[in-house]
């Protein structure tokens, strides 16, 4: 069952000055819940890293409440502190003459004594963490000859075989190409259900946090921190205000961003599906508002309609032309404008 696990109250954040102070965020009010994953979403510069490193007490706050499993997160010691929340840092570690399965070992270190030595069940809880992110593979293989997406699943682990409640990650799908993003967003999703953990990151990546999250956490200068689903951001209005800049526009039906286009031209398309879908994308792509609801004198049948997979381009006058691909419709379209 979900509980609030991270308990937030007239937070303030920032940095003490000589004489003055830096106030990054103030009044920050919120809870965190187990069992989700948590996205924090911002431009940069906004505070995010701040106010995760203030979340796991690694630069003290300027004022308000940080309760964690409902006990103020002053009232810790380090070592409590260390067995309630890992943190994944996005930093590339010069780590050298370490195989991941030693790194990942460290993870155990709030529970082992001063040399550090394993004993069974710390092993135990290590190869579980290696099972449940999917590196068996990757176990014996030194850090450093690792890809940053498989360091990053190792550093996961490591933060697994921690066995705390609350795990924040600072930016985690920053040095990955798009497919471990999205697989890297996935498995701490999954890690959340199955483990019941309280997850919270901060990314860059909006649109893969809409699709995913269970909650975001919207930070910015003017509004402070909004909180929701990616749905009821959508609804009412909060994601469209927070990424309202020229060029973008939030796709409501869709729930996704979307680049504005500047049309130059108007084009009516007939048809439906993926290839109608494909066309029209292209089109406005190159500055031609492009749908069935257009009126105009030349029109583009999208292929579906005839199943042969062809697109035919009507000119005003004249022959219609065949191609069989969306690149060769450009082409003749630009012939005839
Ligand atoms: N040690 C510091 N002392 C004073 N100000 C700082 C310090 N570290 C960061 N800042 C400032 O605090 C503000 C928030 O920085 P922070 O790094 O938290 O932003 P961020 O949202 O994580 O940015 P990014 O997305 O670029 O990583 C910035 O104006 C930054 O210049």
């Amino acid at each position: 069952m979900k509980q609030e696990t991270i308990h937030i109250k007239n937070l303030c954040i920032g940095y003490p000055g000589k004489g003055d102070v830096k106030v990054v965020a103030s009044d920050i009010c919120a809870g965190i819940n187990s069992g989700e994953l948590t996205c924090l979403l911002g431009a940069n510069g906004v505070g995010k890293s701040t106010l995760l490193r203030t979340l796991s007490a690694f630069q003290p706050r300027l004022s308000g409440e940080i309760r964690i499993e409902g006990k103020d997160i002053s009232s810790y010691t380090d070592k409590q502190l260390s067995k309630v929340i890992s943190v994944v840092l996005t930093e590339k570690c010069d780590i050298r003459n370490m195989s991941a399965v030693e790194l990942i070992g460290l993870g155990r270190s709030p529970y082992t004594g001063f040399w550090g030595t394993l004993s069974k069940e710390d092993k135990a809880v290590v190869d579980h963490a290696i099972e449940l992110v999917g590196i068996s593979h990757l176990a014996h293989r030194m850090v450093h000859t690792l890809s940053d997406g498989e360091r990053q699943k190792v550093m996961i682990a490591k933060a697994l075989a921690q066995e705390t409640p609350v795990i924040y990650l600072d930016e985690p799908t920053a040095f990955l190409d798009f497919p471990s993003k999205v697989e890297m967003m996935q498995l701490l999703h999954l890690l959340s259900r199955q483990t019941d953990k309280t997850i919270f990151l901060s990314t860059h990546d909006l649109e893969l946090a809409l699709q995913i999250a269970d909650k975001i956490w919207l930070m910015d200068k003017v509004n402070g921190v909004t909180i929701g689903t990616p749905e009821d951001l959508s609804l009412d209005g909060s994601l469209s205000c927070f990424f309202a800049r020229k060029g973008i526009a939030f796709d409501l039906e869709t729930g996704l961003f979307r680049v504005n286009n500047e049309y130059t031209s108007q084009v009516r398309l007939i048809g439906h599906g993926q290839k109608y879908a494909m066309v029209r994308k292209a089109l406005q792509r190159n500055g031609i508002l492009a749908n069935r609801n257009v009126e105009s004198d030349v029109y583009i049948e999208t292929g579906d309609l005839k199943g042969d997979g062809t697109f035919v381009l009507h000119p005003a006058s004249g022959e219609a032309i065949t191609v069989q691909t969306i690149d060769e419709l450009l082409a003749e379209i630009v012939k005839i404008r």
